[in-house]
């Protein structure tokens, strides 16, 4: 059978690098319909070898049986929330605070510079470049296993996109529901007299809470990475945050296309204003931008106050009025 696991083995790398061009590069090799053919070559072949099914094949998305229950998981390092800030002097309070703390002037300081998604944080953790277990942030020490679920998500590989994995990777990010998707599941779920959600935030939430992953799987979620949580490897990893994430993309792990770093107040507040223009035409919901210090050494020297990062700000931007559905 060492034929039949190579022609698999093929199937399934070559289904893996384009779900990496689809999903991650946001470039597609083939059309869908060669994505589509190869997807069901794969599939009879395993069929026909039920014993040969590995767990990080692309066919092996959607879990068979509901959960009765959702496990506990506590995070080995806390996911913690941010500190806000809603003006530009509040903006110069974030920066002042940094400046008391090191020895570095703002201006000459760079920031790794994201949209703020509007979804729910999770942790995914790769064990051998292999996804082994997903949680939510939950209260920031424990969360719910929701791996299950989270396999189902089309843009988060099965498997990293390398030949030699580090041995544990931890991704944290948000997973969000596009605006189109949600007002496609809404006018859906109107038709056959299911209840709506009330936006795309809340949908995405109930879509992964969901007992059945059959249900989640037919749910339009998609994976955003923003850092790196438990991380065990030979090889270091980059000093920088915007670096790491840019790392973190050449393993297919999807990172949003509006990270920029900036450096200094002036560049900040453009990034903030340049996102807040963009915010209406980006298909997905954002409540501000993250605004992070690069460097992670001085990441570590700034460190937390209780409970969020003190080299981090969220800048939110104004409440929009809700759109009443
Ligand atoms: N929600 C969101 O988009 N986030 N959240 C963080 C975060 C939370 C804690 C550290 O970083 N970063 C981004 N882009």
């Amino acid at each position: 059978t060492t034929q039949i696991k190579q022609q698999l083995d093929r199937l399934k790398e070559t289904l893996r690098q384009y779900e990496y061009h689809y999903h991650v590069l946001d470039n597609p090799l083939v059309p869908d319909a060669e994505y589509d053919r190869l997807m069901n070559e794969l599939k009879n072949l395993e069929w026909q070898h039920p014993d040969l099914i590995t767990t990080d094949s692309p066919t092996q998305r959607v879990g068979a049986k509901p959960l009765d229950g959702f496990a506990q998981i506590t995070h080995e390092i806390p996911m913690l929330s941010l500190d806000n800030a809603f003006s530009d002097d509040d903006l110069d309070g974030f920066l002042r605070r940094i400046e008391d703390r090191i020895p570095v002037k703002s201006q000459q300081l760079e920031f790794c510079c994201e949209p703020k998604l509007d979804g729910l944080a999770v942790s995914i953790l790769y064990v051998d470049g292999i996804l082994i277990q997903a949680a939510t942030r939950g209260d920031g020490n424990t969360g719910e296993d929701i791996t299950a679920n989270i396999r189902t998500i089309r843009n988060v590989p099965l498997k990293l996109n390398t030949p030699n994995p580090p041995a544990r990777l931890e991704v944290r990010g948000e997973v969000f529901m596009p605006q189109q998707g949600f007002e496609q599941l809404n006018e859906r779920a109107l038709a056959k007299g299911e209840k709506t959600f009330a936006n795309p935030r809340n949908a995405a939430a109930g879509s992964l809470r969901q007992l059945d992953p059959k249900i989640t799987s037919q749910r339009p979620l998609v994976l955003n990475a923003y850092s790196i949580g438990v991380y065990e490897s030979d090889d270091q990893l980059p000093t920088g945050h915007f670096e790491r994430l840019q790392w973190l993309k050449s393993l297919g792990i999807p990172v949003n296309s509006e990270i920029k770093l900036a450096q200094g107040r002036e560049q900040l507040l453009a990034f903030y204003q340049h996102i807040q223009q963009k915010r209406s035409s980006l298909g997905y919901d954002i409540d501000g931008t993250v605004l992070k210090v690069n460097d992670i050494a001085l990441q570590e020297q700034l460190g937390f106050i209780s409970k969020a990062p003190r080299w981090a700000i969220a800048y939110k931007f104004p409440a929009q009025e809700e759109m009443t559905i």
